[in-house]
């Protein structure tokens, strides 16, 4: 590992990453106030007219695939250009992709555009990487352990980083692989919690040269800001401003504390 997620989050406390957001409507207010909790600068971005544009000035994009339509396919792909036009990294989550057979072709052809990085529970990084999935929605229905070879396929395929996260989350760029644990029971039951990490994910990737150093800093964050928010929360409703306050409050030497395993 060249950037510890310790100077990765330093990094971005003093960089202040732009990061262009194109993610679903559930998403969007979390995904930017966890942004701009943990340090980076989020702008929602996201008609074809404009988006290459805006992505050519961006520190990193973010794609979103949980409130599709041809519309913002458009925006996506027009963004996507402008970013690797750029030569900046870009980061694809691909929201339960299996549930219909137009959601899972537009992932598909967003894969083919080779992400920098891709982040998923473990049903949709199973079912990306076209192995057998339970997965019905928006939520795993598979352990992450499952989805370990899925992750490492699909980073051989596109030559990217590919995360998984649950429980215990695991990110490999095909030579390297972690395993990553903390967090909280609650994080799953916060809606777009998993978005707001892929966006995150894309800040990290702004200022750190290598995108699983960057994957790694930001599931660890999440790791460390998920367990010190847990035990303040009666349940998700004060789960939530828990966690951005950890998030805000995570000093870079906290994410030492996270255990991480070579896997
Ligand atoms: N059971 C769990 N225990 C601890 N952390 C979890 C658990 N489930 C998910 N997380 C954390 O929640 C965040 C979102 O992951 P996940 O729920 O897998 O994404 P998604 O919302 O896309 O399904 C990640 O940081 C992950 O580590
Ligand atoms: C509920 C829902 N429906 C479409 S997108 C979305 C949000 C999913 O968020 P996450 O993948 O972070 O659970
Ligand atoms: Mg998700």
């Amino acid at each position: 590992m060249t950037t510890p997620p310790a100077e990765a989050l330093r990094a971005l406390r003093a960089q202040t990453p732009l990061v262009q957001c194109i993610t679903n409507f559930v998403a969007m207010n979390f995904s930017a106030n966890v942004l701009l909790a943990a340090g980076a600068a989020p702008a929602m971005i996201h008609c074809a007219e404009e988006s290459g544009d805006f992505a050519g000035v961006v520190g990193a994009l973010s794609i979103n695939i949980g409130t599709l339509s041809p519309p913002w396919v458009d925006g996506m792909r027009a963004a996507i250009a402008g970013a690797q036009a750029a030569h900046t990294p870009w980061v694809l989550d691909p929201v339960g992709h299996f549930a219909t057979p137009y959601r899972a072709r537009v992932a598909q052809d967003l894969v083919d555009l080779r992400p920098t990085i891709i982040r998923g529970n473990a049903s949709e990084i199973l079912a990306l990487a076209g192995e057998a999935s339970d997965g019905r929605g928006v939520d795993a229905s598979d352990p992450v352990a499952a989805a370990e070879g899925a992750a490492r396929a699909l980073a051989a395929r596109t030559g990217g980083t590919v995360a998984i996260t649950g429980a215990v989350d695991f990110v490999t760029d095909g030579a390297r692989a972690l395993r990553i644990h903390g967090g909280h029971p609650l994080m799953p039951r916060v809606t777009a919690t998993g978005c707001a990490l892929s966006s995150l994910v894309a800040a990290f990737a702004a200022v750190t040269e290598d995108p699983f150093d960057a994957a790694t800093a930001a599931l660890t964050l999440f790791a460390a800001a998920g367990q010190r928010a847990g035990p303040c929360a009666a349940g998700p409703g004060s789960f939530a401003p828990a966690f951005l306050d950890a998030l805000y409050l995570a000093r870079p030497e906290d994410l030492d504390w996270i255990e991480r395993h070579a896997a």
